[in-house]
């Protein structure tokens, strides 16, 4: 089927100009002219050290070869070119961009940007973040490592109390850095001021052994990310001068004076900036799936519709498509908000670093927090579906979709595990209601307005604001009534904290809806500012299978289930639309097969023969008889037969 769009020009909207889109595929085109720069053999036969050094070695080559191939400092490029070369199991230099770069530019001072910032971009040192604990990862205030301050030798002395308190899962840390981000609770004669990043040195910059007072490692194989370490991370009474607390905010002063930062969660900025990059790399996760399953799909024979003489493709099933497609759609909504987000926060940074201006992270952190809660239980979702889309054979490695998978339901967890952040989201829902109960409408931010509106009417919507309103009005109503419950609860004497928690699924329930209704703005907001008419028809189909998908996932919340029916038989009309540009709208991201490390999604389409060949190389085929065969099994038969 031919689409009815151009796919560069797609990947321009996808990937926010036409430069970058053009520039990805030189860079594609690059790499795949450098076989040094490719895994040497495919990663899911590896074991774990040896994927832990492929990925070292490709780090090592690609650092070779990356100013030849990109320009250094465009960060999309780059982003680009590590995805390419990289893939998504890890690598050594997985938090140094991530979380210690942008933890020390949102937190140093420009001293201390002066002392590690170049030797960190220059990749002389390498860092991580370190600061959930094996006994607390989403409550900070309770972390339990210290640094405690000694005017006497204008020293921190960091410590870890006892077991509970080792640093734990930080990506990067158990093997590869030498240098850290600790988030640990700032003592000042013997008075907790609360958890403040501190610049640490793990290891010898010669030697790389673990400095004395350090104990640091791997903490063992995950479900993913298996080519990269993710460590523990225990101190004993270690020093570091006064210099090392990252001071753009917060400030010790020699004689153990305490400066406050302007906002109390200031320092939680590294968070908050992957928070809001979590959308667009979620979506970016979500089409690697996809467009294994749609290609798939569209080459897969099963079954017959009326044509008895050839087997249908199965994307023709309309289950198919209503598996597949509004993930497609979603994957697009994703990039399309977190391109809104990302701007959200580069703003917020620049109104902070440069004018001490904290206004904004409230709203910010509650729409980050209940963004990256629901793009990461969506995202699973859509790849488990693209899975069972190829039937048995996504089950296999050769799919790589459960290597996908896993990548990307860490995020559910990392960054603040998904019901902790949909229930900061609440926190913030419950004060607007009450805003709003209190007279005090006016105060309410423009992202929460709608939870003033007055209930109307529903009725069928037949156009895009008419979706928005309902899905406005669901909001609306699941906010107020689980604020009504949690106020009830209180005015009866339950505690605060009781009557939240006997709220909370009820809660949850509104933010959910919140984000999603943010999802569906953004969304349709982009699309209607697309000018290239093909484009705008195309994406136009997809906001239709986005808007009736999620009305009618979440019809409970409506009061007339009766219109369920009509916007049901509008999504099954949309996704036989979008049926002839399916294949096309994943293939606007352009992955290359080496970066998609699919041999079941392979752009070629020889899915029978691609996968005959990889089963062919399983190290199991490299003998005909295991020697475990020879050891147990034989002898075992042989037993039998006595
Ligand atoms: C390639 C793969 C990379 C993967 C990298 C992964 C890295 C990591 O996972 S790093 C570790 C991430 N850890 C977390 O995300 C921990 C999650 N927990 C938290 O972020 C916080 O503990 C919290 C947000 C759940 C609560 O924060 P806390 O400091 O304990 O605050 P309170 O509960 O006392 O709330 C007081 C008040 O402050 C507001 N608030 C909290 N955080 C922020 C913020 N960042 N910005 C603005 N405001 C914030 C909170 O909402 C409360 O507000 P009020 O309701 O107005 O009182
Ligand atoms: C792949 C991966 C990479 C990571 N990388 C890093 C890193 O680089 N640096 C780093 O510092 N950390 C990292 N982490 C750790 C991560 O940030 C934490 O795992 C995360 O913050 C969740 O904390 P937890 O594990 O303590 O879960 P817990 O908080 O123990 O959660 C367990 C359960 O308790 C529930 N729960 C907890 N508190 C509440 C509450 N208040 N109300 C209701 N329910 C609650 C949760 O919903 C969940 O169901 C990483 C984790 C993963 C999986």
């Amino acid at each position: 089927m031919t689409a009815t769009f151009d796919t560069d020009r797609m990947a321009a909207v996808i990937y926010g100009s036409e430069k970058l889109a053009s520039r990805r595929r030189e860079i594609s085109a690059a790499v795949s002219r450098i076989p040094e720069l490719h895994d040497s053999r495919p990663l899911p036969f590896m074991d774990r050290l040896e994927k832990v050094t492929e990925m070292t070695r490709k780090l090592a080559a690609l650092n070779k070869h990356l100013p030849d191939i990109i320009d250094p400092n465009d960060y999309e490029e780059g982003l680009h070119l590590y995805h390419e070369v990289m893939g998504m199991e890890g690598h050594p230099l997985a938090l140094h961009e991530v979380m210690f770069i942008p933890g020390l530019i949102g937190q140093g001072s420009d001293e201390q940007y002066e002392k590690w910032l170049g030797r960190a971009r220059r990749r002389e040192i390498i860092g991580c973040y370190a600061q959930t604990e094996l006994g607390h990862g989403s409550n900070l205030r309770s972390l339990e490592t210290t640094a405690s301050y000694d005017p006497s030798t204008r020293e921190f002395i960091i410590h870890t109390p006892q077991i509970t308190a080792l640093k734990w899962w930080p990506g990067a840390l158990g093997k590869s850095s030498n240098y850290a981000i600790v988030v640990a609770n700032l003592i000042i004669r013997d008075r907790n001021l609360g958890p403040h990043p501190f610049m640490v040195q793990l290891r010898d910059e010669e030697t790389h052994r673990p400095l004395q007072g350090i104990t640091v490692g791997d903490i063992g194989p995950k479900m993913a990310f298996n080519g990269g370490d993710n460590g523990f991370l225990g101190f004993d009474n270690y020093r570091i001068p006064l210099g090392n607390l990252l001071n753009r905010h917060a400030r010790v002063e020699e004689d153990g004076i305490y400066v406050k930062p302007p906002h109390a969660k200031v320092g939680h900025s590294a968070m908050i900036r992957v928070r809001s990059h979590m959308a667009t790399g979620q979506a970016w996760l979500l089409a690697h799936s996809l467009i294994i399953a749609v290609r798939y799909s569209a080459v897969r024979r099963q079954g017959f519709l009326e044509d008895k003489t050839r087997e249908v493709k199965i994307l023709d099933y309309q289950t198919q498509q209503y598996r597949l497609f509004p993930s497609i759609a979603r994957a697009y909504a994703f990039i399309f908000c977190g391109f809104e987000t990302i701007r959200l926060y580069d703003q917020l940074i620049l109104d902070v670093n440069k004018h001490g201006n904290t206004s904004g992270m409230a709203d910010l952190h509650a729409l980050t927090s209940g963004l990256k809660s629901v793009v990461t239980y969506q995202t699973g979702e859509g790849i488990e579906q693209a899975r069972m889309a190829c039937g048995g054979h996504g089950y296999s490695m050769a799919s790589y979709i459960s290597e996908i998978y896993g990548v990307a339901i860490g995020g559910c967890t990392y960054e603040g595990e998904n019901m902790v952040m949909l229930l900061q989201l609440a926190r913030y829902l419950v004060k607007s209601v009450e805003l709003i109960k209190n007279g005090k409408s006016k105060e309410l931010g423009p992202m929460v307005a709608y939870l003033a509106e007055p209930d109307t009417q529903e009725k069928t919507p037949l156009e895009l604001k008419d979706y928005v309103k309902l899905f406005q009005m669901m909001s609306k109503r699941q906010s107020w009534k689980a604020t009504e419950r949690y106020l009830k609860l209180v005015e009866g004497g339950v505690s605060r904290d009781v009557a939240w928690n006997k709220t909370a699924v009820e809660l949850t329930r509104a933010s959910r809806l919140h984000t999603r209704l943010y999802i569906m703005e953004t969304f349709i907001r982009r699309v209607s500012s697309i000018e290239d008419m093909n484009l705008r028809m195309v994406l136009r189909d997809l906001v239709n299978v986005h808007v009736n998908y999620e009305l009618l996932d979440c019809g409970i919340y409506l009061h007339d289930v009766s219109l369920l029916d009509s916007i049901k038989n509008q999504l099954y009309s949309s996704l036989h639309s979008l049926r002839p540009n399916a294949l096309s709208l994943l293939d606007s991201f352009q992955f290359s097969d080496i970066q998609l490390r699919s041999v079941l999604g392979r752009r070629d389409g020889h899915v029978y023969e691609n996968l005959f060949e990889w089963a062919k190389s399983s190290p199991l085929n490299v003998s005909d008889v295991l020697p475990s065969v020879d050891r147990y099994l034989r002898p075992m038969m042989e037993k039998a037969k006595l």
